[in-house]
Protein backbone atom coordinates (compact mmCIF):
# COMPACT_ATOMS: atom_id res chain seq x y z
CA UNK A 1 0.00 0.00 0.00
CA UNK A 2 1.07 4.02 -0.81
CA UNK A 3 1.46 6.13 2.38
CA UNK A 4 -1.66 5.32 4.76
CA UNK A 5 -4.06 8.05 4.90
CA UNK A 6 -7.05 7.02 6.97
CA UNK A 7 -5.69 4.40 9.96
CA UNK A 8 -8.81 3.11 11.79
CA UNK A 9 -8.18 0.88 14.71
CA UNK A 10 -10.32 -0.87 17.50
CA UNK A 11 -13.46 1.79 16.35
CA UNK A 12 -16.36 0.93 18.40
CA UNK A 13 -19.95 2.79 18.06
CA UNK A 14 -23.44 2.00 18.02
CA UNK A 15 -26.73 3.68 18.26
CA UNK A 16 -27.65 4.04 22.25
CA UNK A 17 -27.14 0.43 23.59
CA UNK A 18 -26.80 -1.25 20.37
CA UNK A 19 -22.96 -1.84 19.80
CA UNK A 20 -23.02 -1.60 15.87
CA UNK A 21 -19.11 -1.77 15.24
CA UNK A 22 -17.46 -4.14 17.42
CA UNK A 23 -13.53 -3.32 17.18
CA UNK A 24 -12.60 -2.34 12.98
CA UNK A 25 -9.22 -1.81 11.56
CA UNK A 26 -9.10 -0.61 8.17
CA UNK A 27 -6.83 1.48 6.11
CA UNK A 28 -6.65 3.43 3.02
CA UNK A 29 -3.29 4.63 1.07
CA UNK A 30 -2.90 8.23 -0.53
CA UNK A 31 -4.54 7.76 -3.81
CA UNK A 32 -6.03 4.12 -3.06
CA UNK A 33 -9.67 2.80 -4.33
CA UNK A 34 -10.87 0.55 -1.26
CA UNK A 35 -13.79 -1.34 -1.26
CA UNK A 36 -15.45 -1.81 1.55
CA UNK A 37 -18.41 -4.66 1.39
CA UNK A 38 -20.57 -6.80 3.60
CA UNK A 39 -24.14 -7.35 3.96
CA UNK A 40 -27.33 -5.30 4.95
CA UNK A 41 -27.06 -4.39 8.21
CA UNK A 42 -23.37 -5.37 8.47
CA UNK A 43 -22.08 -1.31 9.72
CA UNK A 44 -20.83 0.10 6.52
CA UNK A 45 -22.55 3.20 7.18
CA UNK A 46 -21.86 3.40 10.67
CA UNK A 47 -18.51 2.77 9.79
CA UNK A 48 -18.61 5.68 7.39
CA UNK A 49 -20.58 8.08 9.84
CA UNK A 50 -18.22 7.10 12.91
CA UNK A 51 -15.02 7.74 10.22
CA UNK A 52 -16.36 11.02 9.11
CA UNK A 53 -17.41 12.25 12.95
CA UNK A 54 -21.09 11.96 12.28
CA UNK A 55 -21.41 9.62 14.97
CA UNK A 56 -19.02 9.56 18.10
CA UNK A 57 -16.74 6.73 18.51
CA UNK A 58 -16.85 4.99 21.51
CA UNK A 59 -13.52 3.16 21.57
CA UNK A 60 -10.70 2.43 19.18
CA UNK A 61 -8.62 5.28 17.06
CA UNK A 62 -9.08 7.48 13.67
CA UNK A 63 -5.96 8.79 11.99
CA UNK A 64 -6.18 11.05 9.09
CA UNK A 65 -3.08 12.00 7.22
CA UNK A 66 -1.09 11.01 10.44
CA UNK A 67 -3.41 12.92 12.15
CA UNK A 68 -5.53 11.72 15.41
CA UNK A 69 -9.20 12.78 14.88
CA UNK A 70 -11.05 9.95 16.82
CA UNK A 71 -12.55 13.30 18.64
CA UNK A 72 -12.48 15.78 16.00
CA UNK A 73 -15.87 17.61 15.37
CA UNK A 74 -17.26 16.90 11.90
CA UNK A 75 -16.06 20.38 10.34
CA UNK A 76 -12.73 19.69 11.15
CA UNK A 77 -12.74 16.08 9.86
CA UNK A 78 -13.96 17.98 6.26
CA UNK A 79 -11.36 20.88 6.53
CA UNK A 80 -8.83 18.62 6.99
CA UNK A 81 -10.12 16.39 3.66
CA UNK A 82 -11.93 13.36 4.32
CA UNK A 83 -15.29 13.79 2.90
CA UNK A 84 -18.67 11.55 3.02
CA UNK A 85 -21.08 11.62 0.76
CA UNK A 86 -23.77 9.64 2.44
CA UNK A 87 -26.22 6.80 1.29
CA UNK A 88 -29.30 8.64 -0.22
CA UNK A 89 -27.54 11.69 -1.51
CA UNK A 90 -28.89 14.24 1.13
CA UNK A 91 -29.27 16.72 -0.92
CA UNK A 92 -31.42 19.89 -0.06
CA UNK A 93 -34.09 19.53 -2.46
CA UNK A 94 -35.57 22.92 -2.09
CA UNK A 95 -32.09 24.61 -2.43
CA UNK A 96 -30.57 25.28 -6.05
CA UNK A 97 -27.89 23.28 -7.53
CA UNK A 98 -25.74 26.00 -6.99
CA UNK A 99 -27.08 26.43 -3.72
CA UNK A 100 -26.35 22.70 -2.52
CA UNK A 101 -22.56 22.90 -4.57
CA UNK A 102 -21.72 25.98 -2.35
CA UNK A 103 -22.53 24.04 0.56
CA UNK A 104 -20.14 21.61 0.04
CA UNK A 105 -17.49 24.46 0.37
CA UNK A 106 -18.38 25.62 3.40
CA UNK A 107 -14.67 24.91 5.03
CA UNK A 108 -13.09 26.25 2.31
CA UNK A 109 -11.71 29.92 1.58
CA UNK A 110 -14.29 31.50 -0.57
CA UNK A 111 -11.61 32.43 -3.13
CA UNK A 112 -11.42 28.81 -3.96
CA UNK A 113 -15.13 28.29 -4.51
CA UNK A 114 -15.29 29.90 -8.15
CA UNK A 115 -12.18 27.67 -8.92
CA UNK A 116 -13.71 24.22 -7.40
CA UNK A 117 -16.72 25.12 -9.05
CA UNK A 118 -15.33 25.24 -12.26
CA UNK A 119 -14.19 21.99 -11.52
CA UNK A 120 -17.17 20.28 -10.57
CA UNK A 121 -19.07 21.59 -13.89
CA UNK A 122 -16.27 20.27 -15.89
CA UNK A 123 -16.86 16.52 -14.34
CA UNK A 124 -20.40 17.49 -14.55
CA UNK A 125 -21.39 19.74 -17.25
CA UNK A 126 -25.40 18.94 -16.77
CA UNK A 127 -25.03 20.56 -13.27
CA UNK A 128 -23.41 23.16 -15.28
CA UNK A 129 -26.60 23.93 -17.25
CA UNK A 130 -28.88 23.66 -14.36
CA UNK A 131 -27.33 26.03 -11.65
CA UNK A 132 -30.75 27.48 -11.16
CA UNK A 133 -32.94 24.28 -10.54
CA UNK A 134 -34.48 23.34 -7.39
CA UNK A 135 -32.47 20.11 -6.71
CA UNK A 136 -35.40 18.15 -5.83
CA UNK A 137 -36.77 18.09 -9.26
CA UNK A 138 -33.69 16.75 -10.46
CA UNK A 139 -33.68 12.45 -11.50
CA UNK A 140 -32.10 10.46 -9.14
CA UNK A 141 -28.77 10.07 -11.33
CA UNK A 142 -28.26 13.51 -11.39
CA UNK A 143 -28.84 14.33 -7.87
CA UNK A 144 -25.90 11.43 -7.17
CA UNK A 145 -24.41 13.92 -9.36
CA UNK A 146 -24.92 16.49 -7.50
CA UNK A 147 -23.92 15.18 -4.18
CA UNK A 148 -20.78 13.92 -5.68
CA UNK A 149 -19.86 17.15 -7.17
CA UNK A 150 -21.13 18.60 -3.56
CA UNK A 151 -18.27 16.56 -2.11
CA UNK A 152 -16.19 17.53 -4.71
CA UNK A 153 -16.54 21.14 -4.04
CA UNK A 154 -14.76 20.23 -0.44
CA UNK A 155 -11.61 19.83 -1.81
CA UNK A 156 -11.30 16.15 -0.91
CA UNK A 157 -7.89 13.97 -0.23
CA UNK A 158 -10.29 10.98 0.79
CA UNK A 159 -13.97 10.28 -0.72
CA UNK A 160 -16.61 7.93 1.01
CA UNK A 161 -19.14 6.84 -1.32
CA UNK A 162 -21.91 5.31 0.59
CA UNK A 163 -23.81 2.96 -2.06
CA UNK A 164 -23.74 5.83 -5.03
CA UNK A 165 -25.27 3.62 -7.70
CA UNK A 166 -28.55 3.15 -5.60
CA UNK A 167 -31.12 3.34 -7.72
CA UNK A 168 -29.59 4.39 -10.84
CA UNK A 169 -30.03 2.64 -14.08
CA UNK A 170 -27.02 0.35 -15.91
CA UNK A 171 -25.91 3.06 -17.67
CA UNK A 172 -25.49 5.34 -15.34
CA UNK A 173 -23.94 2.73 -12.97
CA UNK A 174 -21.37 2.63 -15.59
CA UNK A 175 -21.00 6.07 -16.16
CA UNK A 176 -20.91 6.24 -12.54
CA UNK A 177 -17.82 3.99 -12.01
CA UNK A 178 -16.20 5.76 -15.02
CA UNK A 179 -16.68 8.73 -12.87
CA UNK A 180 -15.21 6.64 -10.17
CA UNK A 181 -11.88 5.83 -12.25
CA UNK A 182 -11.52 9.30 -13.41
CA UNK A 183 -10.97 10.66 -9.72
CA UNK A 184 -9.02 7.97 -8.68
CA UNK A 185 -6.87 8.45 -11.78
CA UNK A 186 -6.72 12.32 -10.30
CA UNK A 187 -5.16 11.36 -7.54
CA UNK A 188 -7.94 11.05 -4.90
CA UNK A 189 -8.13 8.44 -2.40
CA UNK A 190 -11.82 6.44 -2.67
CA UNK A 191 -13.57 4.38 0.04
CA UNK A 192 -16.41 2.66 -1.75
CA UNK A 193 -19.56 1.08 -0.27
CA UNK A 194 -21.14 -0.56 -3.25
CA UNK A 195 -24.01 -3.59 -3.63
CA UNK A 196 -22.18 -3.62 -6.89
CA UNK A 197 -19.65 -5.86 -5.90
CA UNK A 198 -17.94 -7.21 -9.18
CA UNK A 199 -17.62 -3.73 -10.17
CA UNK A 200 -16.12 -2.46 -7.63
CA UNK A 201 -13.55 -5.21 -7.54
CA UNK A 202 -12.77 -4.33 -10.90
CA UNK A 203 -11.18 -0.31 -9.60
CA UNK A 204 -10.55 -1.05 -6.35
CA UNK A 205 -6.98 -1.83 -5.31
CA UNK A 206 -7.90 -3.58 -1.40
CA UNK A 207 -11.30 -4.75 -0.60
CA UNK A 208 -12.61 -5.42 3.09
CA UNK A 209 -15.58 -7.28 4.07
CA UNK A 210 -17.92 -6.59 6.97
CA UNK A 211 -19.91 -8.71 8.64
CA UNK A 212 -21.65 -8.38 11.94
CA UNK A 213 -19.89 -5.04 12.69
CA UNK A 214 -16.27 -6.43 12.17
CA UNK A 215 -14.21 -7.17 9.63
CA UNK A 216 -14.16 -10.78 8.14
CA UNK A 217 -11.37 -10.52 5.53
CA UNK A 218 -9.18 -8.17 3.92
CA UNK A 219 -6.47 -8.13 1.10
CA UNK A 220 -6.22 -7.66 -2.97
CA UNK A 221 -9.38 -7.90 -5.01
CA UNK A 222 -7.58 -10.79 -6.28
CA UNK A 223 -7.21 -12.68 -2.94
CA UNK A 224 -10.97 -11.97 -2.02
CA UNK A 225 -11.75 -13.48 -5.55
CA UNK A 226 -9.72 -16.37 -5.10
CA UNK A 227 -11.55 -17.29 -1.46
CA UNK A 228 -14.46 -19.79 -2.42
CA UNK A 229 -16.67 -18.78 0.57
CA UNK A 230 -16.64 -15.02 -0.41
CA UNK A 231 -16.67 -15.13 -4.16
CA UNK A 232 -19.92 -17.64 -3.55
CA UNK A 233 -21.24 -15.01 -1.15
CA UNK A 234 -20.84 -11.94 -2.65
CA UNK A 235 -20.76 -12.48 -6.32
CA UNK A 236 -23.21 -15.82 -6.45
CA UNK A 237 -20.49 -17.78 -8.11
N1 LIG B 1 -30.00 5.41 13.65
C1 LIG B 1 -29.95 4.14 14.05
N2 LIG B 1 -30.46 3.77 15.25
C2 LIG B 1 -30.39 2.48 15.66
N3 LIG B 1 -29.87 1.46 14.95
C3 LIG B 1 -29.36 1.77 13.74
C4 LIG B 1 -29.38 3.10 13.22
N4 LIG B 1 -28.79 3.08 12.00
C5 LIG B 1 -28.43 1.80 11.77
N5 LIG B 1 -28.77 1.01 12.80
C6 LIG B 1 -28.52 -0.44 12.92
O1 LIG B 1 -27.13 -0.64 12.84
C7 LIG B 1 -26.84 -1.83 12.12
C8 LIG B 1 -25.86 -1.51 11.00
O2 LIG B 1 -26.48 -0.65 10.05
P1 LIG B 1 -25.68 0.05 8.88
O3 LIG B 1 -26.64 0.98 8.18
O4 LIG B 1 -24.42 0.61 9.39
O5 LIG B 1 -25.36 -1.18 7.94
P2 LIG B 1 -24.89 -1.22 6.43
O6 LIG B 1 -23.84 -2.25 6.35
O7 LIG B 1 -24.56 0.15 5.97
O8 LIG B 1 -26.16 -1.75 5.70
P3 LIG B 1 -27.02 -1.11 4.50
O9 LIG B 1 -26.33 -1.55 3.28
O10 LIG B 1 -28.34 -1.76 4.69
O11 LIG B 1 -27.03 0.38 4.72
C9 LIG B 1 -28.17 -2.36 11.64
O12 LIG B 1 -28.56 -3.40 12.52
C10 LIG B 1 -29.09 -1.20 11.74
O13 LIG B 1 -30.42 -1.60 12.00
Amino acid sequence: MSQTLLSVRGLRSGYGAVEVLRGVDLDVGAGEIVALLGSNGAGKSTFNQTVSALLPARAGSVRFDGRDITRAHYRDVVAAGLIHVPEGRRIFPNLSVLENLELGSFTRARANRAANLERVFGIFPRLKERVTQLAGTMSGGEQQMLAIGRGLMGEPRLLILDEPSLGLSPLLVEELFGLVGRLHAQGLAILLVEQNVAQSLEIAQRAYVMENGAIQFSGTAAELLATDRLRQAYLGV
